[in-house]
């Protein structure tokens, strides 16, 4: 299963598992429903299927992971790609930060991501084990900003620590399971959030990156996802995929 599976990252990662010869459970908002049409025409219905599904409901991760267990697919793998941001200073000229909108970031990136976290280990947790005694992994998405959260991302940032900080506590809770878990901090990758820029910027933005030169591709982020699902030693740990980029303030 892929949370926010129709778009950038998540779409790139749920590609990446389709053509590995995976099946995937592609998790997002209603309104995302067409992106994942594209999606289940371009791999089969066999290969991807589609649950509507808020991240920070119960009942929609819960239906989601019953609509899996309906069509006999097991979950191995839970990828939390859904995330949003916002771009606002702790004090402004505007008055202190919004606490509306700090809470909703923390809601849906950090709560929506243990919400789905725990309800995925509860269904991987009846997978028959492995030959490592392994029942699945769950795979979450913090940022950079988690390390180097810069001016007007204090609430982007503590979303993104607190999803960085759960990890070695979930590992550590699911190890009697046999379930791992990991986080991936990315840098900047050209999904549609930057997508959304100017050329110009885009391109300013990619020359800051010491090595490769440019902004990621979200292919290499359904990568790394790919290679945390199949090397059983990753685990409880966060891993920066970031061409060495640390974000100024
Ligand atoms: C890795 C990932 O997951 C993806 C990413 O992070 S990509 C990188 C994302 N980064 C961001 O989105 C940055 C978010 N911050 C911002 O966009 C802006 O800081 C903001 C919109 C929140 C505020 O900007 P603003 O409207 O200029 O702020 P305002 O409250 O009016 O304050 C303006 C003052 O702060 C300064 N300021 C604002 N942002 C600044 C910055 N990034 N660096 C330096 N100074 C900054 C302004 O120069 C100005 O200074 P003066 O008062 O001396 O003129
Ligand atoms: N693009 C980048 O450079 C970076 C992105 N990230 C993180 O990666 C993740 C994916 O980002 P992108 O692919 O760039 O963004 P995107 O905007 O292309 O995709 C995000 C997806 O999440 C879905 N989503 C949002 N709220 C949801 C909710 N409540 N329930 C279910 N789905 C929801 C959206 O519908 C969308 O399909 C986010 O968590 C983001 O913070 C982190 C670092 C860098």
């Amino acid at each position: 299963m892929v949370t926010g599976g129709a778009s950038g990252l998540g779409r790139a990662t749920a590609a990446h598992i389709a053509r590995s010869g995976g099946r995937v459970m592609v998790a997002d908002l209603p309104g995302q429903s067409g992106l994942a049409d594209e999606m289940i025409s371009e791999f089969g219905a066999d290969k991807v299927k589609f649950a509507a599904c808020d991240v920070t409901s119960e009942e929609d991760v819960s239906g989601a992971l019953a609509a899996m267990k309906a069509a006999d697919w097991s979950i191995n793998a839970s990828v939390s790609c859904a995330g949003i941001a916002v771009a606002a200073k702790t004090l402004s000229k505007k008055g202190p930060h919004d606490l509306k909108m700090f809470s909703t970031v923390i809601k849906v990136n950090t709560i929506g991501t243990f919400n789905v976290a725990r309800l995925a280990a509860e269904a991987m947790a009846a997978n028959e084990a492995d030959a490592n005694g392994q029942r699945g992994v769950i795979i979450n998405t913090a940022s950079i900003a988690a390390m180097d959260g810069q001016i007007g991302q204090v609430a982007y940032a503590s979303s993104k620590g607190a999803i960085t900080a759960m990890t070695l506590p979930i590992a550590r809770d699911l190890a009697p399971n046999g379930i791992r878990c990991m986080t991936v901090a990315p840098g900047l990758f050209l999904t549609p959030l930057l997508e959304k820029l100017p050329e110009k910027v885009q391109h300013h933005l990619g020359s800051q990156i010491p090595c490769p030169n440019r902004l990621g591709d979200p292919a290499e982020f359904g990568q790394l996802v790919g290679s945390i699902i199949t090397n059983p030693m990753l685990n409880g740990e966060t891993i920066r995929l970031d061409g060495a980029y640390r974000m100024p303030p």
